[in-house]
């Protein structure tokens, strides 16, 4: 059985005052939902402030990335090993925003992952389709060969120590969601892949929708036998809508 995992992106959002609002406001919803897990990854900026307001509730938290060096003359990044002192438990990697704005490749995402791994940390592996990608039919060959990227680097084993969370590109802060239907056929896919190199690995792995998921929307995607959780954005910036997600789950 595959524990429920709900964990909000916020992306570049924020302010002192609206992060302290918003985690004081999900501790409640988060202890209520006790066989989901909760998460929250805020801009790096904001990490102290949030292992401070989290300290003995059962929220988690995650960077949003993480560069693949440990240390050393790389302005501006940050170090996984950092990342893990301040208290988190996870980082994205791979996702959408910083493969297209950052033009992050396969390469990098598989380095990525694996110095965040190497850190103890739990890797949260994007990936997803663009639109062209979607309507050419190509959604099956795509994340194929993001995985593949990282199995061939990381080894599938590592996966037992991962999370994969399923983003459609066109489905990122646009509104349209994918429905269940089409996200549990993409969810089931992935499974079936990675059971390819480890079936008793595919049953273990997370996999997280993201993309316009929403407190309308989350029941009927969370209730889909191979998703396993949310990667949010948008919505997981409100109390009250987040909440409704992490309730959603726990049923
Ligand atoms: O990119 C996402 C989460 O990582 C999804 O963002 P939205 O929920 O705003 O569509």
């Amino acid at each position: 059985m595959r524990q429920p995992l709900i964990m909000g992106n916020w992306k570049l959002n924020g302010t002192k005052a609206s992060v302290e609002a918003l985690i004081n406001g999900l501790k409640a919803p988060a202890a209520a939902a006790a066989n989901v897990e909760v998460a929250v990854c805020p801009s790096v900026i904001f990490l102290g402030q949030v292992e401070q307001l989290t300290a003995g509730s059962a929220i988690k938290f995650g960077s949003q990335d993480a560069d693949l060096h440990t240390a050393g003359a790389f302005t501006g990044e940050n170090s996984p090993v950092m990342l893990k002192e301040f208290g988190c438990k996870y980082a994205l990697v791979g996702h959408s925003e910083r493969r297209t704005l950052h033009a992050e490749t396969d390469a990098v995402v598989a380095a990525k992952y694996v110095a965040i791994q190497a850190a103890g940390l739990i890797p949260v592996l994007c990936i997803g389709e663009t639109l062209e990608q979607f309507e050419a039919n190509e959604t099956n060959a795509v994340v194929e060969a993001q995985l593949k990227a990282v199995i061939d680097v990381a080894g599938i084993e590592s996966f037992a120590n991962a999370v994969v969370a399923y983003e459609p590109v066109w489905a990122i802060g646009t509104g349209k969601t994918a429905t269940p239907e089409i996200a549990q056929t993409v969810h089931a896919h992935i499974r079936a892949y990675l059971a390819g190199f480890n079936a008793a690995v595919a049953a273990k792995v997370q996999v997280l929708y993201g993309g316009s998921m929403n407190a309308a929307n989350a029941a009927e995607l969370l209730a889909q036998t191979d998703i396993d959780g949310g990667l949010i954005g948008g919505a997981s910036l409100k109390v009250e809508d987040f909440s409704t997600i992490i309730a959603a789950a726990a049923k």
